[in-house]
C-alpha cells in the first residue's frame, strides 16, 4: 500500500481524467494500493456539486473498467475518496477558496495532477504558489504534450521550476507506463543475447510505428491546433526511439535512465531545410471506412477547421549521430483512422554476409506493444522434407500468455502509482523534453517554410503513399 497523500485533479471532468485517470485509480484502490485516507479532489469549472461528480465519474468508469472488474462494493468504496470543486484555474483568489476548501496540509503531500490543457500550467503553478498551497512534500504531475513548441517548453518548465524543485515534478508519458515498453528495457539489459548486435554493423534500420483506427473523437479543438507530430512524435514516438538506441544505464533508476535516454535525444541529426521535404512525410485523413464503417473526412471532425491543414500522420527517416547507431536509419511513423491499430517496433538485421542457399531473409525483431504484447524473432528455418529450401519462423514471446495469472495493468495505474510513491524514473525530465522539441521545431519550420500541406489518405488506409516511397527508396518497406 502506497503513503498517505491527496491528489488533485486540475480538469477532473475531461477526457483524460474520465476515461484514464479515474478508471486507473479506481484498480488501485480494488486491489488496496491506495492508503485509506487518500481523497482525490476533482477541479473544473462546471458548476458540479460532490454527488454529480461522482454520478458523472460511476457512469464515466463503468463504461471504461472491464465488467468483471468493476462491482457495486468497490465503487462505493472508491466514490467515498472523490470530491469536487467549481473553480478557474486561471483566477488566483479561486486558489485561496480551494486552499481554505481543503484545510491545512496534513503533511504527508499533495499530488497536483495538471489535466488540463497546457496553456493554463503556468497560471496553475503561479496559484498554487500564492496560496501557498505548494511545498517541498508536493508533487506536480504535467500531461504532454509540455507546450507547443521549444520556446512554450521552456517557459512551462520555468514556471514550475519556480515553484517547484525538479524532483518533485512528473511530466507522464503514458507510454513509458506500458508493460512491453519497460520489456523493451529488460530485454535489452537483463539478456546478454542482443547486446553484441545491437548496433551499426549488425542492425540495417529500426521501424516505430504507432498505428490508430480512432480519428480526433471529441478533441478537435485540441488536436487541430497540435497535430500528430506535438501530439505523438515528440513525445511518445521519441521515447520509444530513446529506448531502443540508449546505452545501458548504471543503475536503474530516475538520474541514470534519463541521462541516457537526454545523450539519445541530443544525438538526433537536426532534419530541417531540404531535409525536411526528403526525410518527412506528413499525410490527412480523408474520407473512408473503418472496420466497414463510412468516416469523415478530418476537415469534416467536430471543432476542426474545415480548411485545415494539421497532419493526422507522420513519417520520419530519423538519424542518431553517435557511434553505435552511425548510417543506421530509425524511421518513425503515426497515424490516425489507419487501417489497423498497433503498436510495434520493428528491429531489422543486416543480410548474412555470404549468402550460402537460394532463400534467404535477414533476420528481424518485432516487439509488439499492443494490442498484443509479443516479442517474436524471425529465425531462418529449413522445411521438412528433401533439398535445403528456407522458410523463416518466428520464436514468439507471448508476454500476456507467459504472465496469465496477473491481470495487465493500464499504463496510469502504474505511473500513479509511481508519482504516489515519488519514483521518477519512468517519467520525462526538463531536458529531456526541452532536446525533444529542439529536434521537432526545424521539422514543424520547414513544413510551414515550403508550405509542405498534408498528402491525402484515405481513413482505413496505411497511410500516404510518400510514406512507403520513404523506405521504397532504399530498398526496404514497412513492416505492414
Ligand atoms: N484525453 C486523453 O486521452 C489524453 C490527454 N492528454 C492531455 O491531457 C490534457 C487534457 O486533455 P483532455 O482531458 O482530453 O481535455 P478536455 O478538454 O477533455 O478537458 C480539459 C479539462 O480542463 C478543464 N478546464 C479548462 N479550462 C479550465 C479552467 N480555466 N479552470 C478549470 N478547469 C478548466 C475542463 O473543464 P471545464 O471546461 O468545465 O472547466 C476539463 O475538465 C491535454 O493537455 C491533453 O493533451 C494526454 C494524453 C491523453
Ligand atoms: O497521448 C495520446 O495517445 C493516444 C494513443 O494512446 P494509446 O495508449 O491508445 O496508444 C492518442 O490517441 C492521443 O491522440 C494522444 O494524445
Amino acid at each position: 500500500m502506497t503513503s498517505s497523500c491527496d491528489m488533485l485533479v486540475f480538469g477532473g471532468t475531461g477526457d483524460l481524467a474520465l476515461h484514464k485517470l479515474l478508471p486507473a485509480l479506481y484498480h488501485l484502490h480494488r486491489e488496496g494500493r491506495l492508503h485509506p485516507r487518500m481523497r482525490i479532489l476533482a477541479v473544473a469549472r462546471n458548476s458540479l456539486d460532490r454527488d454529480g461528480y461522482r454520478a458523472l465519474a460511476e457512469r464515466r468508469c463503468r463504461a471504461q473498467v472491464a465488467r468483471a472488474d468493476f462491482t457495486s462494493e468497490a465503487w462505493r468504496g472508491f466514490s467515498e475518496r472523490l470530491d469536487y470543486l467549481a473553480m478557474d484555474v486561471s483566477q488566483s483568489a479561486d486558489f485561496v477558496r480551494l486552499a481554505r476548501y481543503l484545510g491545512p496540509d496534513p503533511g504527508c503531500g499533495r499530488v497536483y495532477y495538471l489535466a488540463t490543457a497546457p496553456d493554463l500550467f503556468e497560471d496553475i503553478a503561479a496559484n498554487l504558489a500564492i496560496a501557498q498551497m505548494a511545498n517541498p512534500q508536493s508533487r506536480i504531475v504535467l500531461e504532454k504534450p509540455i507546450g507547443h513548441s521549444l520556446e512554450s517548453a521552456r517557459a512551462i518548465n520555468a514556471a514550475i521550476g519556480k515553484v517547484f524543485d525538479e524532483s518533485q515534478v512528473f511530466r507522464i508519458d503514458h507510454y513509458l507506463g506500458k508493460e512491453t515498453v519497460q520489456n523493451l528495457m529488460a530485454l535489452r539489459f537483463a539478456n546478454g543475447l542482443f547486446e553484441p548486435i545491437w548496433r551499426a554493423g549488425h542492425i540495417d534500420h529500426v521501424q516505430i510505428s504507432v498505428c490508430e483506427t480512432l480519428g480526433v473523437e471529441n478533441r478537435g479543438a485540441y488536436y487541430d491546433r497540435s497535430g500528430a507530430m506535438r501530439d505523438m512524435v515528440q513525445n511518445h514516438l521519441l521515447q520509444l526511439l530513446c529506448l531502443v538506441a540508449m546505452e545501458a544505464p548504471v543503475r536503474f533508476d530516475a538520474e541514470a535512465v534519463r541521462n541516457e535516454k537526454v545523450k539519445i535525444l541530443e544525438a538526433l541529426k537536426p532534419i530541417s531545410g531540404q531535409d525536411v521535404r526528403d526525410k518527412t512525410v506528413r499525410g490527412q485523413y480523408s474520407a473512408g471506412k473503418i472496420g466497414g464503417q463510412e468516416v469523415p473526412a478530418y476537415y469534416f471532425e467536430k471543432n476542426v477547421d474545415n480548411d485545415s491543414d494539421t497532419e493526422t500522420f507522420v513519417a520520419v527517416q530519423a538519424e542518431i549521430d553517435n557511434w553505435r547507431w552511425a548510417g543506421v536509419p530509425f524511421y518513425l511513423r503515426t497515424g490516425k483512422r489507419l487501417a489497423r491499430k498497433y503498436s510495434e517496433i520493428v528491429i531489422q538485421f543486416k543480410p548474412v554476409p555470404h549468402r550460402l542457399f537460394a532463400d534467404g531473409e535477414a533476420n528481424r525483431l518485432l516487439i509488439r506493444l499492443q494490442p498484443e504484447e509479443r516479442i517474436s524473432l524471425q529465425l531462418m528455418a529449413k522445411t521438412p522434407g528433401k533439398g535445403m529450401n528456407l522458410e523463416p519462423v518466428e520464436l514468439d514471446l507471448n508476454l500476456a500468455k507467459a504472465f496469465s495469472q496477473q491481470r495487465r495493468w493500464d499504463a496510469y495505474e502504474r505511473l500513479l502509482l509511481d508519482v504516489i510513491e515519488g519514483d521518477s524514473t519512468l517519467f520525462m525530465r526538463r531536458d529531456e523534453v526541452e532536446a525533444a522539441w529542439q529536434w521537432v521545431d526545424p521539422i514543424l519550420e520547414g513544413w510551414h517554410q515550403y508550405y509542405q500541406s498534408p498528402r491525402p489518405y484515405p481513413a482505413g488506409s496505411t497511410g500516404p503513399e510518400q510514406a512507403h516511397s520513404l523506405l521504397e527508396l532504399h530498398q526496404r518497406a514497412w513492416h505492414d
